[in-house]
């Protein structure tokens, strides 16, 4: 069971005939950090105090004196100002393992009220280099869909691919001026990405050269503007003065950036018309920006030869994909992706005009939102579409097929405005009550400080990536592996698991939100809060029952009993036990963080302190042993499951 759970549901009966809103009070209930005051606190009491104007030690009182805990809690005690410290009994504690220990959930109950989430992740720009965002996108949705499955949610997964965008105009513009057949017999998923990288050079080159005079007049108005603040007197008051020194120094640090930036571009598009192949060709393809968009709204519009192409590479694209997702263990219950709601982007304008929600300014066609400076575009001057419009026709799509009580996306914290906004331009087109939540997450960084990129910037260098890992996990295994007890079969299956594993959760451990450095070696690490620690603390346990020839799931059954006579051993107990709240906090605002944090701040430590404490094989009675054996066995269990809940596997002998 959920103690905290049952806890706050007994608080609940009490406070509830004192306040009108008893959840803020009852989130004040918590584990302790310190077994001197107990299992649990109950700091509501100092609030409620306050709301009415009583004395808080005698509302103490007062709910310790109400409250029905008798049958789990030893007496209540009052503390200080008016804290609750709240011990549980240990046979109360001892009952609950017992439950666990034959219990295929480990003790997790599933929710009493299930709902129905759809979770779009992963959702890359086929055709497109995938980058490593994408795999954080990837490893969190799964993670998410795992735990919300595990407590008894519906899930529907749903890979929102970019299958229709500008970049199918890019290749297929590639592909009718610069393809190598050849490559492209030989290795199609190759050579598209080598036209894709062809056509975004020439792109960036063109529009490189047409933005220099602008930049460089502007860096000229901003080297003025210093000149003239710099001429300026003091005028001799502090404060005021003060700031105007900031502003020209940060003036000064922009267009110092400015320049550099300026300076770096230069050189790297006069290297580029140094070429004199690259120069012929940019000039032959000097309007390529207008007629990629022209080849983009060709397909958009049926065009015979356009639609055909695509319908040639988005399976080889696809399938490229794919092997990522194989490696990772990931899969989808759907891939619709942007080109499956292409015919209801029409339908989805006409309905927002119907409505009266959209109005035409300067052409475009735009939805005007409260607490929004600018308004949602839903329709070009061109005619066409955005990305935006398309997650409108997603949203009306999964509301009819689906109903689902929620819909998260799981994207990179540089979409946040687009989300706020289609949210907003749900809820007033009419899906107000569901949870519309953008799942964010920040940038992948590289020790250079700058965004994580791999080498080749396709697929091709992501799937690097992951070889990296298992082959830097392989020879761990091997240097940790001293007595060589691995044959070579298994080096190969522990490396995939732990630098598979590694990589999960060094991205999963990481507050979602923040940017966070990616590092072989941290996410490897023996010792810290990484996988490869996790699923060596697995290993040890099942080296134990190895060493005392011990048949597990016999003992399981046995009727054996778990005691919690030593702080030690209750200590690890509780932990363990407190694997539903773990969960619960894991999706209360869908932070993976706060499963690995319980797994390893609390679980395995505990499990350390226990390891060091009391001996296991060498217990002092049989009775004892058993009881050991089988809090080990349930640490094991919570954590393979923790892992499974994040994606990662854990192996029998490392
Ligand atoms: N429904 C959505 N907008 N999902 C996220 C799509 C992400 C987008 N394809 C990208 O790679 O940036």
């Amino acid at each position: 069971m959920n103690i905290l759970q049952v806890l706050r549901g007994r608080f609940d009966a009490v406070l509830s005939p004192l306040v009108d809103e008893t959840a803020p009070l009852l989130e004040m209930i918590r584990p302790t950090n310190d077994p001197k005051f107990g299992d649990y606190q109950a700091n509501c009491a100092m609030p409620l105090g306050k709301k009415l104007g009583k004395n808080p030690r005698e509302i103490a009182a007062e709910i310790v004196e109400k409250i029905d805990l008798s049958d789990m809690c030893e007496p209540l005690e009052i503390a200080g100002p008016g804290f609750i410290n709240i011990k549980l009994k240990d046979a109360w504690i001892e009952a609950q393992l017992a439950a666990a220990v034959t219990d295929e959930r480990i003790g997790v109950p599933l929710v009493e009220a299930p709902k129905k989430y759809v979770l779009d992740f992963s959702s890359p720009n086929v055709a497109k280099p995938m980058h490593v965002g994408h795999i954080r996108s990837t490893v969190i949705g799964d993670s998410l869909a795992k735990t919300l499955r595990f407590l008894g949610h519906e899930v529907i997964t749903d890979n929102h691919l970019g299958d229709w965008g500008t970049q199918f105009g890019m290749i297929i513009y590639g592909f009718k001026h610069f393809r190598n057949n050849e490559a492209y017999h030989e290795s199609p998923v190759a050579e598209l990405s080598r036209l894709y990288r062809e056509v975004r050079k020439i792109i960036d080159y063109i529009d490189g050269q047409k933005s220099l005079p602008a930049r460089k007049s502007k860096l000229m108005e901003m080297a003025a503007e210093i000149e003239e603040r710099k001429a300026m007197p003091p005028t001799g008051d502090k404060a005021a003065d003060k700031k105007a020194t900031k502003e020209l120094e940060k003036l000064q640090r922009q267009a110092e950036d400015a320049s550099k930036e300026l300076v770096k571009d230069e050189a790297k598009l006069s290297a580029l018309a140094a070429d004199p192949e690259f120069a012929k060709i940019a000039a032959e393809h000097s309007d390529i920006g207008t007629a990629v968009l022209n080849e983009t709204a060709k397909l958009h519009a049926d065009d015979e030869e356009n639609l055909a192409l695509w319908h040639e590479f988005l399976p080889k694209c696809r399938e490229d994909i794919q092997r990522i997702y194989q490696r990772l263990d990931v899969t989808f219950d759907y891939e619709l992706g942007e080109s499956f709601y292409h015919n209801q982007l029409g339908p989805v304008v006409n309905d927002f005009i119907e409505k009266g929600f959209a109005e035409e300014s300067e052409g475009a066609l735009c939805v005007f939102l409260d607490g929004f400076k600018a308004p949602m575009i839903i329709r070009k001057k061109d005619g066409a579409f955005l990305y935006a419009t398309t997650d409108l026709a997603t949203i009306e799509y999964r509301m009819r097929e689906w109903k689902p009580d929620a819909i998260l996306y799981v994207v990179d914290f540089r979409q946040g405005e687009h989300f706020d906004k289609l949210f907003a331009a749900a809820k007033k087109w009419g899906y107000a009550d569901i949870e519309l939540k953008h799942v964010s997450f920040g940038t992948v960084m590289g020790e250079d400080g700058k965004p994580y990129k791999t080498r080749s910037g396709d697929t091709v260098g992501l799937e690097g990536l992951l070889d990296e890992a298992v082959s830097r996990a392989d020879k761990i295994v091997r240097e940790n592996d001293k007595d060589g007890q691995l044959s070579e079969e298994q080096y190969a299956d522990v490396a995939q698991r732990v630098g598979i594993g590694g990589l999960k959760y060094g991205d999963l451990s990481q507050n979602r939100e923040t940017d966070y450095v990616f590092s072989y070696d941290k996410m490897l690490a023996l010792n810290g809060n990484t996988a490869t620690y996790m699923q060596y603390a697995y290993a040890r346990v099942q080296s134990i029952f190895r060493r005392g020839e011990v048949d597990i799931a016999a003992l399981r059954t046995s009727g054996a009993k778990i005691g919690v006579s030593s702080p030690a051993e209750r200590a690890l107990a509780m932990k363990v036990l407190r694997l539903p709240e773990a969960l619960q906090d894991t999706i209360a605002d869908y932070r993976p963080n706060q499963l690995t944090s319980y797994l390893f701040e609390e679980l395995a430590k505990s499990y350390s302190t226990f390891f060091e404490q009391c001996p296991v094989l060498k217990a002092e009675t049989d009775e004892q042993k058993q009881s050991r054996l089988l809090l080990c066995d349930l640490t094991a269990r919570v954590i393979q499951q923790g892992l499974a809940l994040l994606g990662i596997s854990t192996v029998d002998k490392m």
